[in-house]
């Protein structure tokens, strides 16, 4: 007989009735013993991590700290239960102990990875997020648990950012009922630091706001609510200003690049402007943030293709990646101020649209030839991108879901970047090989910047006079011609905009990536002097 099934006899011996109505308690499995059902138990949930080794499993310090707490019990269940739990699978226990109405028991992997430089992520981190992801949700969904405690796994940092990330679910807009219950993480005690938990609590926080955010249908989403969203947010932390533009003051700023790509939408544009206030230096030159805030891309006049363009409602990723950064730097009250630009529009079609061949003039002066309305999202970013600069910044970054091209060269691995700076580069890469959220450096040659100038009619085309050879390098290249700041980089979120399976800890649906190693990049800067 295999292991296994001598651990389910073994766990039927001890509560050998199940529970009789499911539906009635809201709990989602007929296996549940009585006891834990949610008619009757104090819905506490644990979630304990084990390290895979040649016989068996080794028990954490907080596994084995409750271990000894039941006296032996976990242990015994563990090698009831079979020979090991594979790195990221897990086991559900009950009956251990009365606080827990159940036990999830995670797989790490190997104990004491860290780095792997072929991967370029920390594993053993990455594991950890994986396995609490599971843990957790394996509870929420099973069980019905409202309260789980995480075992911090000696890294609580990565635990509750697995814990958090892997529990969140964009359905406010289904039937109650049919929504995943809330569930509150706590970190076991004497697992892990608490204030890595908070970190971690806080960062998952932060790219979730930006999963939200992008997830929204653009019914619900718009550039104006966007802005009161936002605002929202911004207004319940310290230390944060923010302002919401309107058509006018972009038009009084001359950012007719930005204003070309709003013509054809009934939805009036927002340029909204976030500005957190870290540094004991107040006047310190800030970071400067530019997010991407396409509502929708229709693709305007050059229409996109109909299949898939439901996920042009995440067009918006760079302006919620870079908003779920702000809030998660200004949560953690990082030493440093940044600013946040976000020119929000729609790409609509219309008798008022932008058409193939326009020409418009960007706020620096510069005429672009608009081949390619479907091409809107550089458009925006110029402007934003020149008005960057009346900021003084000490680095400026953008952030898009710009082309097609980066998913074809890169899918959903990592980011890719485009940078003038190797220093600012090296920072960006080493914050993403902690987050596992990763970025990879992308060719700015000048090679390039002759695909896309000069144009026929003007100084600037807005696509690559070959076409789609190298679509993601042309767009970098036509940004750079709207920098002046000597450390900038350019993030292509457009791979790794959405996740289907690839990042365990992540469900299916917009990713909100990469937040985590924008926040990670921004606490390395403020701790250095070189940029
Ligand atoms: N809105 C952008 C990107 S649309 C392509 C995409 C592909 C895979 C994942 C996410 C987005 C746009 O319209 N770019 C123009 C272009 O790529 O030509
Ligand atoms: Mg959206
Ligand atoms: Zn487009
Ligand atoms: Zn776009």
């Amino acid at each position: 007989m295999a292991a296994h099934m001598r651990f389910a006899r073994a766990a039927v011996q001890i509560f050998p009735t199940k529970c009789f109505s499911p539906r009635l308690h809201g709990c989602s499995n007929v296996n549940i013993p009585v006891r834990y059902c949610s008619s009757t138990a104090a819905k506490r949930g644990l979630v304990l991590g084990v390290y895979e080794k040649r016989e068996g499993v080794k028990l954490t310090p907080g596994a084995d700290l409750y271990n000894q707490q039941t006296g032996g019990k976990l242990a015994e269940y563990i090698r009831l239960a079979g020979p090991t739990i594979k790195k990221g699978k897990s086991r559900v226990f009950y009956g251990l102990d009365e606080t827990y109405s159940a036990v999830a028991v995670v797989g790490l992997g190997a104990q004491g990875l860290g780095v792997n430089e072929l991967e370029g992520f920390h594993e053993g981190k990455e594991n950890l997020r994986a396995a609490a992801a599971n843990g957790v949700r394996q509870l929420r969904d099973i069980l019905g648990t409202s309260t789980i405690e995480v075992d911090g796994c000696s890294d609580a940092e990565a635990a509750a950012e697995g814990a958090d990330l892997g529990l969140f679910a964009y359905d406010d807009l289904k039937a109650e009922d049919k929504r995943k219950k809330p569930v509150e993480t706590q970190l076991l005690k004497d697992s892990g630091s608490p204030e890595g938990w908070t970190k971690g609590s806080l960062l998952a926080d932060g790219q979730n706001f930006a999963r939200k955010l992008m997830e929204m249908p653009a019914s619900h989403l718009t550039p104006t609510t966007f802005a009161s969203i936002t605002g929202e947010k911004f207004g319940s932390i310290g230390n944060v200003e923010f302002e919401a533009r309107d058509r006018a003051w972009a038009e009084s700023m001359k950012m007719g690049a930005y204003l070309s790509v709003t013509n054809g939408s009934e939805e009036p544009p927002v340029f909204v402007e976030v500005k957190y206030s870290g540094s004991p230096n107040s006047s310190a030159a800030p970071l400067v943030l530019v997010g991407k805030g396409i509502t929708f891309d229709t693709g305007g006049i050059s229409l996109k293709p109909p299949a898939g363009m439901d996920m042009m409602r995440g067009d918006m990723g760079g302006a919620a990646t870079v908003s779920g950064a702000i809030a998660a730097i200004a949560a953690l009250k990082l030493p440093i101020n940044v600013v946040g630009l976000i020119p929000l529009c729609e790409n609509m079609p219309s008798g008022r649209a932008t058409r193939p061949g326009d020409v418009v003039t960007a706020m620096n002066g510069k005429t672009i030839q608009v081949d390619n309305t479907d091409a809107e999202g550089r458009l925006i970013l110029a402007d934003a991108l020149c008005y960057a600069h009346s900021f003084n910044p000490r680095a400026v970054i953008d952030l898009a879901t710009l082309t097609g091209a980066i998913d074809v060269a890169l899918g959903s691995a990592a980011a890719g970047v485009f940078s003038n700076s190797r220093v600012l580069w090296n920072l960006l890469h080493d914050a993403g090989v902690s987050t596992g959220d990763r970025l990879w450096r992308m060719p700015l040659f000048s090679h390039y910047t002759r695909q896309i100038s000069p144009s026929q009619l003007a100084d600037l085309n807005n696509t690559g006079k070959h076409g789609r050879q190298a679509g993601a390098c042309t767009a970098a290249a036509f940004l750079r011609e709207f920098v002046q700041c000597p450390q900038w980089a350019h993030l292509d979120i457009a791979g790794v905009m959405a996740n289907k399976d690839e990042v365990p800890y992540l469900n299916k649906g917009m990713a909100g990536r990469p937040v985590r190693t924008l926040v990670q990049f921004a606490a390395k800067l403020a701790n250095q002097k070189w940029i």
